[in-house]
């Protein structure tokens, strides 16, 4: 299925001031500190806050039609599942609400949770089922209607480490089949670049800077980009790899080991961040890593020094690219 595209130019006073377009099966992802108007980007578009402008799905105006009818489908952190319907009956609650008879949305509730790998849960209430569970309910319910805008508020937020990590693998299959626009805030900048067609950056309720995730990673526009997307991104045999600076481990020999991906170059800079050394080494690409101010001392990083970098296979999230440059 090929929905329409998104084309959207709103307005909310004080709050949000920005102009974006999706193609049909694109991922937005949206990140930006505290305040930047994420949140209320979503909460525009699905018509909880009056926004002023446009925002066209293909040739119909989302503004101008009633909330109930625009065809959005949420997944948000505010609209928690109905805690007296089972998971099922959560799942089916939208195509009823539109009007769908009973026995068919039922039907297609349970497609949907066999899809989210919840078809054994169908029957247990919200309050019996994990973090990671709900969520996946959450995002049947929001699929089972066939939106042609999907709209996720911090889907892997709350959720333990490794329950986000499997959610996020799951959620990358929904989107890949999701034939309509997709958009997703998050803080998390590997949620961005490992799920996203294209990264937003917002600050101040504007766009700061939007492109594909590992231009936004390599060349970020601010300070402050930089600090959110504090991420390596490499290509791999045709496929992206995203890791954490702070998981790569320098060092001045090469080093051993298995299941380890290493580069080498000469360190570029060095600075500080946080309570650690950011240090820049021209590894065709630039790679960072984070090391201790004593690592730093010990290894006598200065610009200039070659240095291995290593990163273990286990800390790299690999993901497919469309773009086969
Ligand atoms: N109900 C409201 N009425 C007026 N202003 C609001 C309201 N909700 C949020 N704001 C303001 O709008 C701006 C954008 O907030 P928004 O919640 O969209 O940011 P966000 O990027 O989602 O932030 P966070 O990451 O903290 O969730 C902020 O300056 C905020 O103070």
């Amino acid at each position: 299925m090929t929905g329409p595209g998104l084309d959207l130019a709103l307005t909310v006073p004080g709050r949000l001031d920005v102009a974006l377009r999706a193609d049909p099966g694109e991922v937005l992802a949206v990140i930006g500190p505290n305040g930047a108007g994420k949140t209320t980007l979503l909460h525009a578009l699905s018509g909880l806050v009056p926004a002023a402008g446009h925002a066209r799905l293909g040739d119909r105006e989302l503004l101008a039609q009633p909330v109930r009818e625009r065809r959005v489908g949420l997944v948000f952190q505010d609209q928690v599942l109905f805690p007296h319907l089972s998971a099922l009956e959560n799942v089916a609650f939208g195509l009823r609400a539109r009007g769908t008879p009973r026995a068919r949305a039922r039907e297609a509730a349970a497609a949907w949770l066999e899809r989210v790998g919840l078809a054994e849960l169908a029957g247990r209430r919200p309050s019996q089922l994990s973090g990671g569970q709900a969520q996946r309910v959450a995002i049947a319910r929001a699929l089972v209607t066939e939106p042609a805008l999907l709209l996720l508020d911090e889907p892997m937020a709350g959720l333990d480490v490794g329950v986000a990590a499997d959610l996020r693998v799951e959620l990358r299959r929904h989107l890949a089949d999701f034939g309509g626009v997709a958009v997703l805030v998050t803080h998390d900048a590997l949620d961005a670049l490992t799920l996203a067609t294209r990264v937003v950056v917002l600050e101040g309720g504007r766009v700061a800077q939007e492109g594909p995730p590992e231009e936004v990673a390599a060349r970020p526009r601010t300070e402050h980009v930089a600090r959110l997307v504090g991420l390596n991104v490499v290509r791999r045999e045709g496929r992206l790899a995203a890791f954490r600076p702070s998981d790569v481990t320098l060092s001045l020999e090469q080093p051993v080991g298995s299941a380890r991906l290493v580069w080498h170059g000469p360190v570029r800079t060095l600075a500080p961040h946080g309570d650690a050394v950011r240090v820049q080494v021209a590894a065709r690409p630039d790679l960072i890593a984070d090391v201790t101010p004593l690592a730093a001392r010990d290894l006598g990083l200065e610009p200039g020094v070659e240095v291995w970098l290593a990163v273990k296979a286990t800390a790299v999230a690999t993901y497919a690219t469309d773009d086969p440059a």
